[in-house]
């Protein structure tokens, strides 16, 4: 077609040929890629400046090559549309993704404050009422990725990150699963998680729910107070064991609620947990007493306490 006369005043994102909006694709020329914030196993995450607008991402760049050797080409497409469908303050948005032609390129938020794993060790474990806050906010993630019919099956503090507000972004999708409307069996049976998160009836069945989500998000509570997992050997077949066996203890000076709240659901019956699905879902959790008088409206929208550590 002929050049179109360059249009006065901002113009909307070109419409495609069949006149939906689509955002103008991206590519690699249009960013300026910085630091690394993170390595994952078949990717790197570096920061990402758009030159046109300065706006700063983080950018999980994949070697293609590594993929297809690897066979992860399903994770990768699995990953992409979990991104896309998941929509959420608390989870990590995907604003772009492209190619090059040696790597796959995915343009996120940045979390600009990091793992929340890294907040958990310099403090050596957060104050009850930061840990109270955090642990929220994970519930409250988490129970919008079970609505929309998503596992996520790897919750662990370096998969929750922090963005400039303080606000939790879970981030990771590559292991998630994602069920189809009409997709009665809400079991997944292809991937177990990280050794010191992974729930028992994954290691005898193989077989994740949400259930098994809830059982990492207990394991994160309890390292949110101690600054360590509760189940943690010197391999990881140790720490099988000791999930296998329900073999945790907690130290004297746990809060009652939080320790209450934590061995309710660290059960090894997947049914009995304190909000499992079986049992109606999390809203008995935020009924829990350790949250009494903690107001669960409108978590995105309020300012989170200063992180402080354990007493
Ligand atoms: C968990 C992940 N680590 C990370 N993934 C992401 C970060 C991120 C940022 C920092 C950070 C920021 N400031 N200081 C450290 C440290 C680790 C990060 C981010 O900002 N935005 C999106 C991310 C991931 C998007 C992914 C869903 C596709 C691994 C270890 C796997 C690389």
């Amino acid at each position: 077609p002929p050049a179109q006369p360059a249009a006065s005043g901002a113009r909307g994102p070109p419409h495609d040929s069949t006149g939906r909006q689509s955002a103008r694709k991206r590519a690699v020329t249009d960013f300026e890629f910085g630091q690394t914030l993170g390595e994952g196993s078949y990717s790197t995450v570096v920061e990402a400046t758009e030159k046109a607008t300065g706006r700063v991402y983080a950018a999980k760049i994949l070697d293609k090559r590594h993929i297809i050797k690897e066979k992860k080409i399903k994770y990768v497409n699995i990953e992409r549309d979990i991104l896309q469908a998941l929509l959420h303050p608390f989870i990590v948005r995907l604003h772009y993704a492209f190619q090059d032609s040696q790597s796959l390129y995915f343009v996120i938020d940045l979390a600009s404050n990091g793992e929340l794993l890294s907040w958990i060790r310099k403090l050596g474990g957060l104050s009850e009422d930061c840990a109270r806050f955090y642990l929220a906010e994970i519930i409250e993630a988490v129970e919008y990725m079970h609505m929309e019919r998503t596992l996520h099956r790897d919750i662990k503090p370096e998969n929750i990150l922090l963005g400039s507000d303080m606000h939790i972004l879970v981030t990771d999708f590559g292991t998630a699963k994602m069920f189809k409307r009409d997709e009665a069996e809400q079991r997944a049976y292809s991937f177990v998680g990280t050794a010191e998160y992974v729930s028992p009836e994954l290691l005898t069945d193989k077989a994740a729910d949400r259930n098994s989500d809830l059982w990492a998000v207990a394991c994160v509570a309890y390292q949110l107070l101690t600054g360590r997992p509760p189940f943690k050997g010197s391999n990881e077949y140790q720490t099988f064991q000791k999930v296998l066996k329900l073999n945790y203890s907690f130290p004297p000076d746990m809060p009652p609620h939080a320790r209450d709240l934590i061995e309710r659901i660290l059960v090894l019956e997947p049914e009995n947990r304190l909000g499992s699905t079986q049992r109606g879902g999390f809203g008995e959790l935020k009924a829990h007493p350790f949250f009494q008088d903690f107001d669960w409206h409108d978590l995105p929208s309020r300012t989170p306490p200063p992180m402080a550590g354990a007493a």
